[in-house]
Formats: C-alpha cells, structure tokens, sequence
C-alpha cells in the first residue's frame, strides 16, 4: 500500500533577521518513525519545526504534511505539536483537563464533545500522569508539570503526526521514561514522530534515526555517530 510521507522537507531555506537559517535542509519523518533533531544551540532545529508547520516562511526548497504544503494543508487534526518552552497558561483561567481538550478542537470542531472526545483527553492526560490533577487550574501546576500538560493536549488528538520540540526539558526522569513508553506506543500505532532533543536519554531505544543539525544543514551520518 502506497503511504504519504507525513513530514518532508525537501532542500528547504530559511532566512530569520536577514541571515540564512536552514541552508538546503532534507528531512522525512515516515509513518511510524522517530526520527531526533539534535544540534548545538542556535543550529535551526526549533526553526525547521517552525518552517515544517507552516509557522515561518521557506524562501527556497519545499515543505509538505501528509504530501500537502502548510500552507493548503487542512488536515491538522492529524498533527500534534509541542513548541519550544510552551506552558500551558496564555493568561487564561482554564483546568488542566480543559487545555488538554484544546487537543481535540480539531476532531470535534462544531459537534459536541463526545465520549471518544474525553476518553482521549483521559488517556493523553494519564499518559503524563496528571490525570489526577484534572480539575486543577492550570496555574497552579509547577512549569514542568505545565509542559507535560502541553504534551497531553498533543496526543489528545491521536495525531498521525507529532512534532515535539524539546519536551524533556522541564520534565524529571521518571516522566521522561513514561513519555518514551508513550511515545513507542504512538509510533507502534503508526505516528510519525520528530523529537527535538539536547540529549537522548530514555529516548535512546525509541529513535529509529537521528539527524544532527550544524548551521542548519544535516552533519553527514559518519562525522555525527
Ligand atoms: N524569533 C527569532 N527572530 C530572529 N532570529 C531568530 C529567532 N529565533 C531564532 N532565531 C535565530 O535562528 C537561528 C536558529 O535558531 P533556532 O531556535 O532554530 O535554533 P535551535 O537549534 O532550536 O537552538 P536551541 O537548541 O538553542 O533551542 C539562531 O541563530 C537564532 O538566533
């Protein structure tokens, strides 16, 4: 069976401020695939995440979702995302259970809320293990536990399609292991998944590939093992 290729960047340039960014960045992310995004600070990570979800402009090359630019792609219920330091708040009074719902705005759109709906917001907020702390309002979760909220509103969705950039940066050990066990289960399923990380650590045995930025180009597979 034919499959789209969730995520591909092909040749893509990004100017930030003037300069050159990503200079000719390749990247696929296939159905069920993690693939990790490493580099040194500054070296466009964030920035291909940004340029992949049609956030920033490509001046050359060509981004596609599932075999569509960001730009007339529609399916977004199919893509999770993490940004970079995100906490849930945005100055809104919101629980903790209602910003991970936020994750399925894109499935249920006008139509009600349904039990599917809150099973999966029930389960992504399990997956974190903030279940029981449901009904909290948001602000008075500690920032780590804010970014995990992040996390459950990404897999509320089910998305066929996660973008996470740096989602073990706030978070202990013990969630960085249960976000692994998570995110294998996402990738068993058929997710494609692309990790921004600094370091592997429990990811380690869940990346089928890694792809190290330098300047925004990929550093070629020999001078990067
Ligand atoms: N909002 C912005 N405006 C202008 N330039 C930016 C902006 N954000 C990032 N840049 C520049 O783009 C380049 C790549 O930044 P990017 O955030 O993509 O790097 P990164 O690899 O994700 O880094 P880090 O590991 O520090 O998060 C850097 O030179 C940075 O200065």
């Amino acid at each position: 069976m034919c499959q789209v290729t969730p995520l591909a960047l092909h040749g893509v340039h990004v100017h930030r401020d003037g300069r050159p960014v990503l200079r000719g960045l390749d990247l696929t992310v296939r159905r069920g695939e993690v693939v990790a995004l490493l580099g040194g600070n500054g070296s466009g990570k964030s920035t291909a995440v940004q340029a992949a979800v049609g956030a920033l402009p490509v001046a050359a090359g060509r981004v596609e979702l599932f075999g569509t630019p960001p730009a007339r792609f529609r399916a977004w219920r199919r893509v999770g995302h993490v940004p970079q330091r995100s906490t849930a708040t945005g100055g809104v009074p919101a629980t903790v259970r209602e910003v991970a719902a936020a994750g399925r705005l894109a499935h249920h759109g006008l139509r009600p809320f349904r039990r599917d709906d809150a099973d999966a917001v029930d389960a992504a907020l399990d997956a974190v293990g903030l279940l029981d702390r449901a009904e909290d309002p948001i602000d008075a979760l500690s920032g780590g536990q804010q970014q995990r909220v992040t996390i459950a509103r990404a897999l509320a969705g089910r998305p066929d399609l996660l973008l996470m950039d740096e989602p073990l940066a706030a978070v202990d050990l013990a969630q960085q292991h249960a976000l692994a066990r998570t995110l294998a289960a996402e990738a068993a399923r058929g997710t494609a998944v692309l990790l921004v990380l600094h370091a592997i650590g429990p990811m380690e045995g869940l990346i089928d590939r890694r792809v190290v930025l330098d300047t925004g180009l990929p550093v070629p597979a020999e001078v990067a093992a």
